[in-house]
């Protein structure tokens, strides 16, 4: 890249902190979630939600089990302005969810948000203003004092307003473009705000350390949070929350180290809708703590629907590769993979249903409102016979043995690779039952006759094209005699006859499925399946397949 002396690291590595978060393992409890979907996430949007939209999408947070929700800037317009409003006037307001509402540090708009959170019984009032180099620099143009002045002052507005509005109101202040500010100076205008509200047991203050932008590795922004923590002035008062944007593709990591290293909340959106690259997914991290074994309070078990919700409400997508909402986070297509999968689903049946251990999924789809039948293994010329086969048990009950797997599977790959797209279930059923089950031509089985009760001499009558024959076969059982008579009456040789069968439950009726291979002198074997009310039928239709498969093959 030849403009790469252009950059330079632009955040700022804490002077020294204990690094106890390094030595921590995973995240043992869920952390305050705070959902900025309608807020963050609604100020990216191409057309931000209309009152009715913002309506159904906070109905919705509130069945996921959002306890905070930031609704969004009421001072911004008049729909903004509306919702609240309509929230507080309609009282839809759960008495266990506290709302949070975002405001610059400047006088009107401070008191255009608290006018909008008349009749509110209680709320969070998060002020902000940015702090960054950058931010003081080139957009503010001010001094470190001028900056601090900016967020006291406002902090006194809100302790003032709160003061003479009707309600139960807490306070949130952001050091907005956190990471781009020396960290003694985030510190000191975080404690300079802290020293006007006085936070106390009753009365506790949020701080958030927002990744604006993030600029770093997670481990850095981690020990900022450390850092943070251990040093802020009322820490026991003092609610650490985080707020991690997407800019390098670790707004997941940065929420994670960030939560080990002290924060106790964390502000983000569903599927990480946010400006530019996002904010932080809450479906991503709530779910990887559940896949620790770590109840995230939060309920994602239709997901989804949810999605489906999401997608209709901003216009945005959630892609194929989305962790846990994506259409193909829980799809094998490669063979090795679907073999595993489907071994690991029967070992979990037999063996430890307990716990999850299935090869190649982190958790269990159904977990999450997915279905193992059409999302965990899907049909492309990358198959296997394993996930073939797992395919034909799953949604049509048919146990193939694996020998005949293996002969299906190449099959299907090849129908695949030939018209070079992927194989649905239905397809896949639709070429077993037209070249494997009850195949009845060059050779139609008519009937047969027993001369004993094992059948050890059996007739058997037959068409080929227009003329019917009867044939005379001894064995050691009906099938055998049946085969044999078939073997000398159409000169066929073959050995090895293998054989398996199971019931079928197909509606409200049973019948039987046989299996049989037979090996021809050269060694290949073919398949044929037999599905008849009686079992014996069955294979004796089973078998007539696999001899019509020799023959088809031996014509070609
Ligand atoms: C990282 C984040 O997501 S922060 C949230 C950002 N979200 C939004 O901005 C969405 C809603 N915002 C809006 O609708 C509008 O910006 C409003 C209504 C809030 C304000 O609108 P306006 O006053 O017309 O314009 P604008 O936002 O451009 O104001 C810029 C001015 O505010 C100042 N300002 C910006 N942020 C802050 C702040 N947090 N505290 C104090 N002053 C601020 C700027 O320095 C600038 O000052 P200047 O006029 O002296 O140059
Ligand atoms: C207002 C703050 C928290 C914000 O949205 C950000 O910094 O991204």
């Amino acid at each position: 890249m030849r403009n790469v002396e252009k950059y330079v690291r632009g955040y700022f590595m804490p002077p020294e902190t204990s690094l106890n978060w390094t030595r921590k393992e995973y995240i043992t409890e869920a952390p305050i979630w705070c959902s900025v979907d309608l807020r963050d996430g609604n100020q990216a949007l191409i057309v931000p939600m209309n009152l009715e939209e913002k309506l159904e999408y906070f109905k919705m947070l509130v069945e996921i089990g959002f306890k905070e929700i930031e609704v969004g800037f009421p001072a911004a317009s008049e729909t903004e302005f509306t919702f609240l409003r309509t929230l507080i006037e309609q009282e839809l307001i759960p008495d266990d969810v506290t709302i949070q509402v975002l405001t610059q540090s400047r006088e009107h708009i401070i008191r255009k948000t608290f006018e909008s959170l008349k009749g509110a019984k209680k709320a969070v009032v998060h002020l902000y203003n940015s702090t960054s180099v950058a931010q003081r620099e080139q957009v503010f143009r001010k001094s470190k004092q001028e900056i601090i002045d900016i967020a006291v002052n406002g902090a006194k507005l809100l302790k003032q307003c709160a003061e003479e509005t009707e309600g139960n109101f807490q306070f949130q202040y952001s050091p907005e473009s956190f990471t781009g500010t020396e960290i003694e100076f985030a510190l000191d205008i975080c404690n300079s705000v802290l020293d006007v509200w006085q936070p106390t047991a009753e009365n506790p203050v949020i701080i958030n350390l927002p990744a604006t932008v993030s600029m770093s590795m997670p481990h850095v922004y981690a020990s900022q949070i450390e850092y943070m923590s251990e040093h802020l002035n009322f820490r026991e008062h003092v609610i650490l929350s985080l707020h991690p944007h997407n800019d390098r593709g670790t707004g997941v990591a940065d929420a994670e180290l960030g939560m080990l290293a002290g924060a106790q909340r964390v502000e983000g959106t569903l599927f990480g809708n946010g400006e530019r690259t996002g904010n932080v997914d809450i479906v991503t991290l709530a779910l990887n703590m559940y896949s620790h074994g770590v109840d995230p309070k939060l309920n994602f078990e239709n997901l989804p629907a949810i999605a489906s919700v999401y997608e209709r409400l901003t216009k945005m997508r959630v892609s194929e590769r989305h962790p846990y909402g994506g259409e193909l986070v829980f799809t094998a297509f490669s063979g090795s993979h679907q073999d595993a999968i489907a071994k690991g689903m029967k070992w979990r049946e037999e063996k430890e249903p307990r716990h999850w251990s299935v090869p190649y999924l982190l958790i269990d789809p159904k977990d999450i409102g997915r279905e193992y039948e059409g999302d965990i293994i899907r049909i492309n010329s990358q198959s296997g016979k394993g996930g073939i086969g797992y395919v034909l048990q799953l949604k049509y009950g048919l146990d193939l043995p694996a020998k005949m797997r293996e002969n299906f599977g190449y099959f299907v790959k090849n129908v695949s690779d030939q018209q070079q797209k992927e194989l649905m279930p239905e397809e896949i059923y639709d070429i077993f039952m037209k070249e494997y089950v009850n195949i009845s031509t060059p050779v139609e089985f008519i009937k047969y006759r027993s001369a004993d009760d094992e059948g050890f001499q059996t007739v058997v009558t037959i068409r080929t094209g227009h003329e019917v024959k009867e044939m005379e076969g001894t064995g050691n059982g009906r099938l055998d005699a049946i085969s044999n008579a078939l073997q000398s009456g159409l000169g066929m040789n073959y050995t090895d006859l293998i054989y398996s069968e199971h019931a079928l439950e197909t509606g409200s009726k049973s019948q039987a499925v046989s299996y049989i291979g037979i090996t021809a002198s050269d060694g290949r074997i073919y398949w044929g399946c037999g599905i008849d009310v009686d079992i014996m039928t069955s294979s004796v239709k089973a078998l007539f397949s696999a001899v019509n498969q020799f023959n088809r093959s031996a014509r070609r």
